[in-house]
């Protein structure tokens, strides 16, 4: 593949929502993301996979705004990330929250609408009705006034997911979503994902569930530092990608997965959307 068609896989047609250029992020002089090109269209749910260490969470963290690349461009709806980066909803990996905040369920879902507020800075009454909404949809209105070191995984996902949704994003990123939740999270959040592609919401889920990406998702990104591939699902699962990502680790991984979705080697099947 060349650059420019790893780059927008055969989603070239429709408009970029996301417009990664040549970034990467080097800590401790090792590349996390090593020139990293990639265009996602609006709309597109992407599942990102690749081994531990591969760079899916700082991915997400850049798109975001938390950190800056070291080399590279991103751009949103055409524009450098800056100050419009509200449009982007992240749901953070939950061993990353600290629960030591003394804050509520519901404040927490009001931070959502922090970028919304008026002039004066408060929650208006439309504020607090969008974040009752997210609390019914995500089915934690009962937890309204809990805190958060009270929650199971399951719950604080559910309230990091209504946060998210408040928020009212172009895009929305989650990080390991699925993980050690119980199905029923699993199951809701799959709705939303039902819900927010009939809004035309850009999704990216990084996931360790290979089978999931290529069963529930539009399109995968496969990493391992440098983007190894990019596209549907039936292009992106194949022999020579997964080796190129997960190298030994390939054999250890759920057998299944590999052969329901894995093209052999000299596979040339292309699904176009
Ligand atoms: N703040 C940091 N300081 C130093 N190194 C870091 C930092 N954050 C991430 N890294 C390193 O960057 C690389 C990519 O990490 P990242 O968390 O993005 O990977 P990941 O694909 O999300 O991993 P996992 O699947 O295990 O969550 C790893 O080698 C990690 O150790």
């Amino acid at each position: 593949m060349g650059n420019q068609e790893l780059k927008e896989g055969i989603f070239s047609e429709i408009p970029a929502r996301i417009d990664i250029s040549d970034v990467s992020v080097i800590y401790n002089n090792r590349p996390a993301l090593d020139h990293v090109s990639l265009s996602v269209p609006h709309g597109l749910q992407v599942a990102v996979v690749g081994p531990n260490g591969a760079g899916k969470s700082t991915l997400f963290k850049l798109l975001v705004g938390l950190i800056h690349p070291d080399t590279g461009t991103i751009q949103i709806h055409s524009q450098p990330l800056g100050d419009d980066a509200y449009c982007v909803a992240y749901v953070p990996q939950r061993e990353e929250v600290d629960l030591r905040f003394p804050v509520t369920v519901q404040e927490v879902i009001m931070m959502g609408r922090y970028r919304h507020y008026g002039l004066i800075r408060k929650p208006s009454q439309n504020d607090r009705e969008i974040v009752r909404i997210a609390m019914k949809r995500l089915g934690i209105q009962k937890l309204a006034n809990s805190s958060l070191n009270e929650l199971s995984g399951g719950q604080l996902q559910r309230v990091f997911l209504a946060r998210a949704i408040a928020q009212e994003p172009h895009i929305l990123l989650m990080d390991e979503p699925f993980n050690g939740v119980d199905l029923s999270t699993q199951e809701a959040t799959f709705e939303l994902l039902d819900e927010l592609k009939k809004q035309q919401v850009t999704v990216m889920v990084s996931t360790h569930d290979l089978n999931m990406a290529a069963t529930r998702f539009e399109a995968i990104v496969l990493l391992r530092h440098r983007l190894i591939a990019y596209g549907k699902p039936a292009e992106v699962m194949k022999r020579e990608h997964l080796a190129a990502a997960f190298g030994e680790q390939l054999f250890m991984l759920d057998g299944a997965a590999l052969v329901d979705h894995c093209c052999p080697p000299d596979s040339t099947e292309v699904n176009h959307l």
